[in-house]
């Protein structure tokens, strides 16, 4: 069983975060383990509280994990502030885990800013060249890329934009963009589209957090970056289309769903 690793924040209501990446890691068949580098009061209505944990207490849960175990994969997520990026990125630069998967959280669906705005620079400067691959969002890509997204060709540029930061692969996700919400993956010379269907619902709470994880276990069980996504993007549309009626606000996308109709369990 492949061993993952996420070093995100904790989303009290289960939908995001840690929470999100734990059952991505476990319903594509992996062993997950978590570095909790920030704790939010959230719900599906928004984010009401943060607590940074502390820098040397994320670099003691990493060394903890990497002097015992063998990781075959690590997702990052948020990061909260600059302090905690240095501390993750000096400790990941150490261990030199083969695959990062970077999901460089920003803003909550909600408006709610996770990771601190003047820390930008700094996951650009110290996290951003040690990602297999950064999986930004339109909003995400525009803060580190520093341009406006409309058109393709804008995603295109920003996309060579990132990956001049020192990233292997840059996908940026459509999500957040009109019309169907196709994600495109660079490899610093071919542009591969990945095209989904927008799926009408309100439940999207993590559907970035499931697709990174979901990319992080596809590529440690030995996908290629290409299969990983495409695998990924299907294991997260599933779950979009089954999300879940949870709270009064953006529920979050279903894990379990094959699962659950496997065994024949109401979903
Ligand atoms: N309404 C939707 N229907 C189908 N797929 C979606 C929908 N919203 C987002 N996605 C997909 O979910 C994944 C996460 O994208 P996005 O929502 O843009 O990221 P984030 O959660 O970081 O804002 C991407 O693969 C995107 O294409
Ligand atoms: C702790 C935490 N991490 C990440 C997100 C982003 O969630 P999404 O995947 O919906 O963009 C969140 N709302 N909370």
């Amino acid at each position: 069983m492949k061993k993952l690793l996420t070093i995100a924040g904790s989303d009290s209501c289960g939908g995001a975060g840690i929470q999100a990446d734990i059952k991505t890691f476990s319903a594509n068949g992996c062993y997950a383990m978590s570095v909790i580098a920030a704790v939010t009061a959230q719900n599906t209505k928004g984010v009401f509280a943060v607590q940074d944990i502390d820098p040397e207490i994320i670099g003691a849960e990493i060394d903890a994990i990497f002097t015992d175990i063998e990781v075959d994969g690590v997702k990052i997520g948020m990061v909260s502030n600059a302090d905690s990026i240095r501390v993750i990125a000096e400790r990941l630069r150490k261990y030199k885990p083969e695959k990062i998967v970077l999901d460089p959280v920003m803003v909550s669906k909600s408006g709610y800013d996770l990771l601190k705005p003047e820390a930008v620079r700094t996951l650009a400067e110290e996290l951003v060249p040690l990602a297999y691959v950064i999986t930004p969002n339109i909003p995400e890509a525009e803060i580190i890329a520093d341009m406006r997204i409309v058109t393709r060709e804008d995603v295109e540029e920003a996309a060579k934009r990132i990956k001049a930061m020192g990233a292997r692969y840059v996908l940026i996700k459509g999500g957040h963009l009109a019309g169907e919400p196709s994600d495109v993956l660079y490899d610093g010379e071919l542009f591969t589209t990945f095209p989904g269907k927008r799926i009408d619902t309100k439940n999207t709470h993590g559907t970035g957090c499931t697709l990174s994880s979901a990319i992080a276990a596809n590529l440690a069980k030995g996908f290629s970056m290409e299969e990983a996504v495409r695998a990924a993007k299907a294991y997260v549309t599933i779950g979009i289309e089954h999300g879940i009626e949870l709270g009064k606000g953006v529920g979050p996308t279903h894990h379990f769903y094959e699962l659950y109709q496997k065994m024949g369990w109401e979903a």
